[in-house]
């Protein structure tokens, strides 16, 4: 009965992540700064300033929690819900993400979230971390990072979930993994996205020593994909995102592995009657393989929550209906809504698991 009433308040919470709020307004719109034109509102909350621009579809998302942007629960939730806003808006294809404060992007978890609290409210914090970090990887959106400040930790996983990365020219604004020289196991959904995108070696290197690479050395191991002067962050995110808005549908919207692999064949693209069929279903048809990716993307943790053990595809099959199956969740792409019955189901999944999972100390 515990557990059933544990359950369902983890669900209500994942569903309504506003509910976890605390003193925060939410939904303010306001004219945006010299705009006035079609779509040039922003909105936001008090942590996550949104300057939208309808004509362009991308909109600028600005962390604003000072003096670092550390990663408060507060911010947390209030990204998590800028971001859905903005998903379920069709005109916007794009965000840009930055920082409000001078300096920092982000300071990475707020440690006085975890430093000296109960392990329920540890529990709390993790949740929506991860949380984040699912909507920010699995996002229909395209996320270019302008990383006008230091990035260390929490600050690089925001910064590795984005499509692209922009970073300052200023040796003083570093990007890395170095939670393991504050004690903090980095889990495994991190460290692989650390080596998909840096590669094996130099993951294992840096993740051991907990490196923060300035700009030329992020470059040059390709944790970001320009240095620019610092004047120049946001417009080069900007002319990035303009690179990655202009690729076609379904590419657009299947980045990722996709874009490695080769081209699908008209065929499969559109059904017999020469509809064109949706993203992801054309996807799976050219990459049955990416199904399995996407059962490889569940959080070990999170299956074993349900399964009791290590995650396989048999046992998977044996508890995810077959339509969950039947569309793939492909690596940092749309091939998910968020109104579809799949993402629903992988949130009230996701909630099961984590009403499963044992304490953390
Ligand atoms: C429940 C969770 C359980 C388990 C998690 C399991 C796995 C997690 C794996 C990885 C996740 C990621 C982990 C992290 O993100 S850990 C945080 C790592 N962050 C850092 O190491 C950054 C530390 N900060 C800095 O390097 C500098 O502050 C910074 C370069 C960002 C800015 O420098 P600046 O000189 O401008 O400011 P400071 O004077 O240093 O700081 C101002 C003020 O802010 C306080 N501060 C700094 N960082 C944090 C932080 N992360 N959380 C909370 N507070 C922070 C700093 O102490 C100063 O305070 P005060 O002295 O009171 O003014």
């Amino acid at each position: 009965m515990a557990l059933a009433s544990g359950v369902r308040f983890a669900e209500r919470a994942l569903l309504r992540p506003w509910a976890l709020l605390r003193g925060t307004t939410l939904g303010r719109t306001e004219p945006a700064a010299g705009g006035g034109g079609d779509g040039a509102r922003r909105f936001g909350s008090q942590r996550v300033l949104v300057e939208p621009d309808a004509a362009s579809g991308v909109a600028v998302m600005k962390l604003r929690n000072p003096p670092i942007n550390a990663l408060s629960l507060e911010l947390l939730t209030e990204l998590v819900i800028s971001l859905e806003k903005l998903e379920n808006d069709k005109t916007f294809r794009g965000v840009i993400l930055t920082s409000d404060c001078p300096r920092v992007f982000c300071a990475g978890l707020d440690l006085t979230e975890i430093c000296g609290r109960n392990p329920a409210h540890c529990a709390e914090y993790w949740k929506a971390m991860q949380e984040l970090w699912l909507r920010t990887y699995l996002s229909s959106l395209v996320l270019v990072a302008a990383i006008n400040g230091a990035c260390p930790a929490g600050g690089c996983i925001i910064a590795l979930s984005c499509d692209c990365r922009v970073l300052a020219d200023n040796p003083k604004y570093r990007i890395g993994l170095n939670e393991t020289l504050l004690g903090i196991i980095a889990p495994f959904w991190l460290k692989d996205t650390y080596v998909n995108t840096i590669g094996h070696r130099a993951s294992e290197q840096a993740l051991q020593l907990g490196s923060l690479f300035p700009p030329a050395e992020a470059l040059q191991v390709g944790l970001v994909d320009q240095v620019v002067p610092e004047d120049q962050v946001q417009s080069t995110a900007l002319s990035e995102m303009a690179r990655w808005l202009a690729v076609p549908e379904p590419g657009s919207s299947q980045v990722g592995p996709i874009f490695f692999r080769s081209r699908a064949p008209a065929d499969q693209e559109h059904d017999a009657k020469g509809h064109r069929r949706p993203p992801a279903e054309a996807a799976r048809r050219r990459h049955p393989e990416l199904c399995q990716l996407r059962l490889q993307r569940l959080h070990p943790e999170v299956a074993a929550g349900v399964l009791g053990e290590a995650p396989t595809e048999e046992r998977l099959r044996a508890v995810l209906p077959a339509r969950v199956l039947a569309k793939p969740i492909l690596v940092g792409t749309v091939a998910l809504e968020d109104s579809s019955p799949v993402f629903a189901h992988l949130k009230l999944l996701r909630a099961l698991c984590f009403a499963h999972l044992p304490r953390r100390p």
